[in-house]
């Protein structure tokens, strides 16, 4: 799936228009349709609402989910915010039909208009919508306040009002809602941890805009989906043998950290390597072979870095330690091995120590930082979205591709391109998900999987897989071991 900046969004709605073809006004009301639709079915009928509309299509889109509510014998106020013109058309058509409803029409032109919300109202946030082109400043700030400080749930059509679609509003006056009713497609502000608190829960609505138009776009970014990754993960031929899938090797633990080199090594078996060894500390010899029968172990001074060109790939980080004689480690595996390899944790933060190891780092590889741990390497940015105009820039510039762990996980491409993950959920935020999700993308790239599809496949079937576990039990129950137990059916989910 696309996701769209505002002009392509626009162009999207506007390309439907002309070709299905529908009338603006229509288009409207199928959208405002959907998000009423969406209310009565999710235990808003019956509710009384006070319904907050801006004079442009936003608005518009209010004004209809308005005359929908009060044409079922809803109770319904619809304040109108006067920004100093009349209004759109489509808003102009569609406040004449509410007109000849039973619903309350209140202007709010200075701020004496502002009146506290009956506090069981559910309130519609239609006041900006992807037309927003500065901050909400003076009567559209206070109305926004006054809207957030009133306590009332709120639901935002479209987008939160004061977020803009593709850039950040960090620090403007932005309505925070419970739930945000948005159309046919994700947009970038939708996947930015900074926005978490204006957005609540969204909810794509689908409103029909002709799929011909995506065939001519190229958007900025893409959601990792299961239809994505089910393209990439290839089927098993019936005369394969182990040496089919690879030979990885994992150098991972330290005393006190060998259960993340364990659950790195674990989930790299389950990712359907051939053939996995891990090089390990001596003390965690015993702990790793009872853990992990399956992998061999090679354990000597500092990892036994020997005899790396082996491996079709090697995953180095996770629980490695970052003491001194680990630069000499990093700096020996990236000599011997110039294959696309993978670069996790205590790796990273090593390497945010001497960055000349940057360009050490073999080309194609992946590095997976936490956004701390991106931020030592890369330093800190003002904001969400510059992190990832730096992910991929910082990608291009060391021929890498950078997963930024999160939410939704960003990977930088060294082409340009970015990618969210859209699997996963809260229950991932503890400890040793990471070292998992090392193990996957490691193993999938010793199957000779490319570092893009390696990187893709591997964080969605990561958050498919704590998807499945906290279905089956909690998100607060959940460890990092059942990712493991459960990549078994998020493989299947695949198909
Ligand atoms: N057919 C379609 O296209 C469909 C569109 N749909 C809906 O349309 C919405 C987009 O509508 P839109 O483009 O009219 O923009 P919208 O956000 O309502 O109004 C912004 C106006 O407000 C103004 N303004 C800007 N910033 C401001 C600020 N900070 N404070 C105060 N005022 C500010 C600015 O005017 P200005 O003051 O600059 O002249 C601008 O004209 C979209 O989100 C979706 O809900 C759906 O129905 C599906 C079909
Ligand atoms: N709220 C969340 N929603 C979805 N995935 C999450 C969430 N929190 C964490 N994760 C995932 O869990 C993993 C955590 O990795 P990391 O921070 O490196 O943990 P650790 O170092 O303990 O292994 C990442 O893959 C991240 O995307
Ligand atoms: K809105």
């Amino acid at each position: 799936m696309q996701i769209f900046a505002t002009e392509q969004i626009r162009a999207w709605d506007e390309y439907t228009i002309r070709h299905e073809p529908i009338a603006s006004v229509d288009l409207m009301e199928r959208a405002a349709t959907a998000c009423y639709e969406w209310l009565l079915q999710h235990h808003y009928k019956g509710r009384s609402f006070s319904i907050f509309c801006g004079k442009g299509n936003n608005g518009g889109d209010g004004l209809v989910i308005a005359r929908l509510l009060a044409q079922s014998n809803h109770s319904v106020t619809v304040y109108i915010l006067e920004f100093g013109h009349k209004g759109t058309e489509d808003f102009q058509i569609n406040l004449a039909r509410l007109h000849e409803t039973a619903a309350s029409i209140l202007f709010i032109s200075s701020n004496e208009a502002i009146h506290p919300i009956p506090s069981q109202d559910v309130v519609i946030d239609a006041l900006l919508g992807s037309g927003i082109n500065r901050p909400a400043d003076g009567l559209t700030a206070e109305l926004i306040q006054h809207i957030n400080n009133s306590g009332n749930e709120v639901i935002a059509i479209d987008i939160p009002s004061g977020l803009y679609v593709d850039h950040s509003a960090k620090g403007n006056i932005v309505i925070k809602a419970r739930h945000t009713l948005s159309f046919q497609c994700f947009k970038p502000a939708f996947l930015m941890p900074e926005n978490a608190e204006s957005i609540g829960d969204v909810h794509l609505l689908d409103i029909g805009l002709l799929p011909g138009f995506l065939e001519q776009q190229a958007a900025p970014f893409q959601l990792v989906d299961q239809a994505m990754v089910s393209a990439i993960i290839r089927p098993r031929n019936p005369f394969d043998h182990k040496g089919d899938y690879g030979h990885a090797a994992i150098i991972a633990g330290s005393y006190g950290m060998m259960g993340a080199a364990v659950l790195c090594a674990r989930a790299c078996l389950r990712s359907g390597v051939g053939k996995l060894t891990c090089h390990i500390p001596t003390q965690g010899y015993t702990i790793m072979q009872v853990s992990a029968p399956e992998a061999m172990c090679r354990t000597g001074e500092n990892h036994s870095p020997h005899e790396l060109e082996k491996y079709d790939t090697i995953g180095v980080g996770p629980g490695l330690g970052t003491h001194v004689e680990n630069f000499d480690l990093l700096n020996s595996v990236f000599e011997q091995n110039r294959r696309p390899m993978v670069i996790d944790a205590d790796a990273l933060n090593l390497i945010g120590q001497e960055k000349a190891l940057l360009k050490q780092i073999p080309p194609g590889s992946i590095i997976t930082p936490h956004p701390k741990e991106f931020e030592r390497l890369f330093g800190k940015t003002a904001n969400d979205y510059d992190r990832i105009q730096l992910a991929l820039q910082k990608a291009a510039e060391y021929n890498i591709y950078i997963v930024l762990k999160g939410r939704y996980t960003f990977i930088a491409s060294p082409d340009g391109r970015g990618y969210f993950n859209s699997s996963g959920n809260p229950g991932m935020a503890t400890g040793g998900t990471g070292d998992v999700l090392t193990g996957i993308i490691t193993g999938l790239l010793a199957q000779k999987y490319s570092s893009l599809h390696a990187a893709l496949a591997g964080v969605f079937l990561h958050g498919r897989s704590g998807d499945l576990a906290a279905a089956y039990s909690s998100q607060p129950s959940l460890i990092a071991s059942d990712l493991i137990e459960f990549l078994g059916q998020a493989y299947q989910s695949l198909t």
